[in-house]
This record gives structure tokens, C-alpha cells and sequence, in this order.
């Protein structure tokens, strides 16, 4: 049975003002939820949503938002009474209560980062399209990247792309606080891949940068800095130990001009070079782009002479991993938002005659194209996901089958419920932590017509 959850202190709240922020509350840690926190409940029955927990504990909640008359608060769990058994204490010194918010579950083991990510799925699905596991055809489980089998304690160097917040102070590179502009600075960032981290961003002085991001790119050793001067800030003279590229983003037009070397990184993905320059789209793990193609192309099947799209296609991954499939009677449209990465794209995959890159917003672009019927279609949206206007246009298309990836799975469960509307279901679902330590997964649906399931 569930305690009653006690008030154990009251922080800062004042007679003139109703907020909550540094009330302290001892509570039983509920379900994960989505964005990295679990539930719990104040004994007024409010919802607190609480980072540094884990289902099952008793914890010291101290309010971090939110005041007396909010539907929900969000919290940090201060202090642990009672321990899961999946707790671990966090590797990284930067991690915990009101510091670095790039992880949030370096306090847990990580085959339980991957239970509570199916979890979140899991939710999603149910709620917001209601679909069980077995009705996504899903096992449940999120898979490691491989090679991410690492015992507690130890974390994956996997991001190849750091953006840095610069503490305008001191100029030294950090990274941002949970839901703050705030700069938590850092000596050492654990989860950044070998080629970020031998760059020395902590190490150097960037006076005058709001924010510096370091790139490694996976299969060359192409390395780039992409440096944000804050307004009328200099920019600094770049001598790093490794040759790097160095780019600067005009703080007023948003635009990015070369410095010096290459404006573009070359990253290895499905046996192809691919060029991406900046502001471009790339995933993150250095494994994402090989699993993600891989997991597309076993649920699509491509045959010869199919006619696929790949919408929201970036610098062209997986247009050219289906036109590598289809071969010289099939065709591949790809359409993309990004005029660099359109340019990127073209470029990418000039080999393939039959592939074109449209430069547009799907929900525009697609619609002009004529196009009628098609027999596969990728898609890959942003975090918003695709919106029922498109769903409704790719479901008139009658393809065979559809991949769906998906980086967030609120977004994901949506359109899936969009594309049930249009006479399709999810054949099989697959789960990837392709973000370790942090609360991202990434799911690639395969679905087809409803008819077929039948
Ligand atoms: C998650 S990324 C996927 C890129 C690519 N599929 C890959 O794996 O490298 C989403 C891409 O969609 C583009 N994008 C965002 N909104 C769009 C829209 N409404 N229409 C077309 N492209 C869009 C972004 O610029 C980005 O390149």
C-alpha cells in the first residue's frame, strides 16, 4: 500500500506568492513517465513529476516549478530514503539535482534505462493509440546499440555531436542545467564519443561564444567546431591539437560561413560516404544510421523496380540505401526542408540517376509532386512527428509498406493512431536506445495495409 506522502519542509514559499519551488515533500516514486521523470503524488493529491528517481523508491522531492494551484510541479529527487535496486550511484560528477541536464538516468543501471524507455513506449502506445505491445507487433524490449553492453557504472562515449553552453562569465564550456539557460561548466563530458572529447573544448577559453558544438564525424576523421558568437563577441583564434574544420553561425541571420577547412563532415553509413554540412541532420550514436538502415530495410523489403519515397530524407540516408536496393527500374523521391542538406543530398547520392531530392516542406511538397501510388515510403520526422494532414495524404498512396522512425514516441503513438484512420497497421515495432543515459529512444514502426493483417 502506498504511504501517505508527507510535507517535510517548507522552503521558500512566501505569504505574497503561491509557488511551490523549494517545498520539500517525502513520497513513493510511481511509474516512469515521458521526458526522463517518474510520478508521484502530494498528499493534496498533486502531481509531481521527479527527475533523480526511480519507480518504487521513497524519496525527498524538493520542488524545482510550479505553484499551489498547478496541475502538476516538477521536482528533484534531494534525498533517497529507500533505494531501488536498479539505483547505481551516477557515474558522471556533473549529474544530479539542479546540475548538467544532458542525462537523466545516469543514476540507473543500463539494462534499466532501456525497461524504463520500453516503459515510456509502452505508455505512449496504450494512451495515445491504443495499441498493446502484442498489437504493434512489438516484444516489448529496447535493444542496445551494440557494443553498448556495458556493465553498471561504465557509460558509452557515444555522442559524436556536443553542443557546448558558454558561461559568459568565464568562458568556459559547459553544459545547460535541466530546463535553464543556466551553464553547469564541465571538465570532461562522459558520454561524448573519443573524437569530441580530444578536441579540448573544456579545456580552451571561447570569451564572446554563446555556444561552441564539436562534431566527430564515424568513419572519417573529419572534425568540425561550430562556433555561436554571442552579440559583438570576437571570435577566437581556433589552434586545436587535430586538423578541424571551423565554422561560425551569423547570430543575426542564422546563417553558418566557413572559417577555415571544409564546410562539411564526411560520415560512413550503409557502405556510403555522406556528406553533411552544417546546420545538416546527422544521427548522433555512431551505430544509429547503420541500425536504423538496417532495421528499415528488413521491414520494407525492397524489390527491384519499386518506387519508394523518403520524406523528411535529410542529407539522403535512407534514399540511398533504398535505391542501392531497387536498382536501375526502381525510383526514389526524397523531399527535405533543409536547403544545405537538399544540396548534401543531391550530392550524396549523384550516383543514383533515378533518385530525385525535392527541396520543401513535406506537407507542401508532396501534395504538388502528382504523385498517386508508390510502393514504400520512409518517413522520418522531427520530434513533432508527421500530423494527420500528411498521414492522411501517404495513406491515399497505397503503398506496400511504410517504415516509420521515429525519435519520439508521443509523437510516433499519434500518427500511428492517424494511420489506423487511413487503413493501416503497425506489422512490427522495434526499439533502439541509440541515447544512453538520457531519456531518448528511437522506435522504427514498419506497418502496411490493415487488409493484409487481416
Ligand atoms: C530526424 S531528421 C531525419 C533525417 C534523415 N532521414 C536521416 O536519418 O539522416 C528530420 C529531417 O526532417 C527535416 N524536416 C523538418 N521538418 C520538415 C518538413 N516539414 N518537411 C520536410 N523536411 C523537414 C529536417 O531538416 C531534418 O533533416
Amino acid at each position: 500500500m502506498q504511504a501517505e506522502p508527507k510535507k517535510t519542509q517548507v522552503g521558500q514559499a512566501g505569504p505574497e506568492t503561491d509557488t511551490l519551488v523549494g517545498q520539500e515533500y517525502e513520497v513513493e516514486i510511481g511509474p516512469v513517465a515521458h521526458g526522463g521523470h517518474c510520478i508521484a503524488r502530494t498528499a493534496e493529491g498533486q502531481v509531481l513529476f521527479v527527475r533523480h528517481a526511480l519507480p518504487g523508491e521513497r524519496v525527498v522531492a524538493r520542488v524545482t516549478e510550479g505553484e499551489e494551484v498547478a496541475r502538476f510541479l516538477r521536482a528533484d529527487a534531494v534525498r533517497v530514503l529507500e533505494a531501488s535496486k536498479d539505483r547505481v550511484e551516477a557515474p558522471c560528477p556533473y549529474a544530479g539535482p539542479g546540475r548538467c541536464g544532458g542525462c537523466d538516468w545516469q543514476h540507473a543501471k543500463p539494462g534499466a534505462q532501456r525497461r524504463l524507455k520500453g516503459e515510456v513506449i509502452a505508455e505512449q502506445l496504450k494512451r495515445l493509440a491504443g495499441l498493446t505491445p502484442e498489437e504493434a507487433g512489438w516484444d516489448g524490449t529496447v535493444m542496445p546499440a551494440e557494443g553498448d553492453k556495458l556493465p553498471a557504472g561504465e557509460v558509452p562515449q557515444w555522442r559524436t555531436r556536443v553542443q557546448y553552453a558558454i558561461d559568459p562569465a568565464t568562458g568556459h564550456a559547459g553544459l545547460r542545467r535541466h530546463r535553464s539557460h543556466e551553464v553547469e561548466p564541465v571538465e570532461h563530458c562522459m558520454i561524448a564519443a573519443q573524437g569530441v572529447s580530444e578536441l579540448g573544448i573544456e579545456q580552451r577559453d571561447w570569451t564572446g561564444m554563446e555556444t561552441v558544438e564539436a562534431i566527430a564525424a564515424t568513419g572519417s576523421q573529419d572534425r568540425q567546431v561550430v562556433l555561436t558568437p554571442r552579440p559583438g563577441g570576437r571570435l577566437p583564434l581556433v589552434e586545436l591539437d587535430k586538423p578541424v574544420s571551423v565554422l561560425r553561425v551569423d547570430e543575426k541571420t542564422g546563417g553558418v560561413h566557413r572559417v577555415h577547412g571544409r564546410p562539411f563532415v564526411r560520415e560512413r553509413a550503409d557502405g556510403r560516404t555522406h556528406r553533411v554540412g552544417a546546420g545538416g541532420f546527422w544521427q548522433v550514436h555512431p551505430k544509429a544510421a547503420d541500425t536504423l538502415v538496417k532495421a528499415v530495410m528488413q521491414g520494407l523489403l525492397p524489390r527491384k523496380g519499386d518506387m519508394a519515397l523518403d520524406l523528411y530524407c535529410g542529407v539522403g540516408l535512407f534514399a540511398g540505401a533504398l535505391a542501392d536496393r531497387i536498382g536501375d527500374k526502381g525510383a526514389v523521391l526524397g523531399i527535405e526542408s533543409g536547403k544545405r542538406a537538399v544540396t548534401d543530398a543531391r550530392h550524396n547520392l549523384a550516383e543514383f540517376p533515378r533518385v530525385r531530392i525535392e527541396q520543401g516542406k513535406v506537407e507542401s511538397v508532396l501534395p504538388r509532386t502528382g504523385i498517386t501510388e508508390v510502393d514504400l515510403i520512409v518517413l522520418d520526422p522531427p520530434r513533432a512527428g508527421a500530423g494527420r494532414q500528411t498521414v492522411a495524404h501517404l495513406t491515399a498512396l497505397s503503398a506496400r509498406r511504410i517504415a516509420y522512425v521515429a525519435c519520439d514516441p508521443a509523437a510516433l503513438a499519434r500518427d500511428l493512431a492517424y494511420f489506423r484512420e487511413g487503413g493501416y497497421r503497425v506489422r512490427t515495432l522495434r526499439a533502439f536506445d541509440l541515447f544512453p543515459m538520457t531519456h531518448h529512444v528511437e522506435c522504427v514502426a514498419i506497418l502496411e495495409p490493415a487488409a493484409k493483417g487481416l
